[in-house]
C-alpha cells in the first residue's frame, strides 16, 4: 500500500465506550481533526504497527480505520488498540503511531462473539508480523523520540 509506513500523532478522545465494555478490547480513538487529516485514499480496514502514549514506551498495536459496519457508525473513526496493559486511561494524551501493514478489510459479523474472535485473531497476526526484523526496526524509529508536535509523515 503506497501510504505505508504512515506516521501520525494526535489527541486521544472519547468514542462510544464500546471497546472495553462490549469487546474487552479498548481502542484509543483519534480526534475528528486527525481522522480528517488521513489521506482520503488510505483503505479502511485493520492494520498493525507500533504505538506510544506521550513519551512512554513503544508497544505493538492493531488499528481499525473505518465505519465499524457491525455498529453502523456514521462517522469514520481511527482507533488504536495497544497490545499492553495500562494502569489508567489516557484520554487527552498524545498518541503516536506508525502504521506498517494491512491485515484485512472491515466486516460485518453475525454476532458480537464473532467480531471479538476476529479481533483476537488480528491481535495474534499483529504480534507475529511485528516480530519480523523488517518490522521490529521501525519500533526504534526517530519519530517516536521526537518531541510531541505536528510532525506527520515528515511534513
Ligand atoms: C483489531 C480490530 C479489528 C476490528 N474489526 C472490526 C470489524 O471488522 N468490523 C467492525 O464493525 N468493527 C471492527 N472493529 C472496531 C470495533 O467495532 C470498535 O473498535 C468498537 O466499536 C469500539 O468503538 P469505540 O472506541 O467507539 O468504543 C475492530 C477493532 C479492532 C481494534
Ligand atoms: N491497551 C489499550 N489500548 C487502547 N486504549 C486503552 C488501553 N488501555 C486503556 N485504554 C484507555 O481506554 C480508552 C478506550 O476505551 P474504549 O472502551 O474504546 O472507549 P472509547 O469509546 O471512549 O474509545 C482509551 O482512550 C484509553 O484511554
Ligand atoms: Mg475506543
Amino acid at each position: 500500500m503506497r501510504h505505508l509506513p504512515y506516521f501520525c500523532r494526535g489527541e486521544v478522545v472519547k468514542g462510544f465506550g464500546r471497546g472495553s465494555k462490549e469487546l474487552g478490547v479498548p481502542t484509543a480513538n483519534f480526534s475528528e481533526q486527525v481522522v480528517e487529516s488521513f489521506p482520503s485514499d488510505i483503505s479502511t480496514g485493520i492494520y498493525y504497527g507500533w504505538a506510544c502514549v506521550g513519551s512512554g514506551d513503544v508497544h505493538k498495536m492493531v488499528l481499525s480505520i473505518g465505519w465499524n459496519p457491525f455498529y453502523k457508525n456514521t462517522k469514520k473513526s481511527v482507533e488504536t488498540h495497544i497490545i499492553h496493559t495500562f494502569k489508567e486511561d489516557f484520554y487527552g494524551e498524545i498518541l503516536s503511531i506508525a502504521i506498517i501493514g494491512y491485515i484485512r478489510p472491515e466486516r460485518n459479523f453475525d454476532s458480537l462473539d464473532a467480531l471479538i474472535a476476529a479481533i483476537q485473531e488480528d491481535i495474534e497476526e499483529a504480534k507475529r508480523q511485528l516480530d519480523l526484523p523488517e518490522h521490529l526496526k521501525l519500533k526504534e524509529d526517530n519519530f517516536f523520540h521526537l518531541p510531541g508536535g505536528k510532525i506527520v509523515n515528515n511534513h
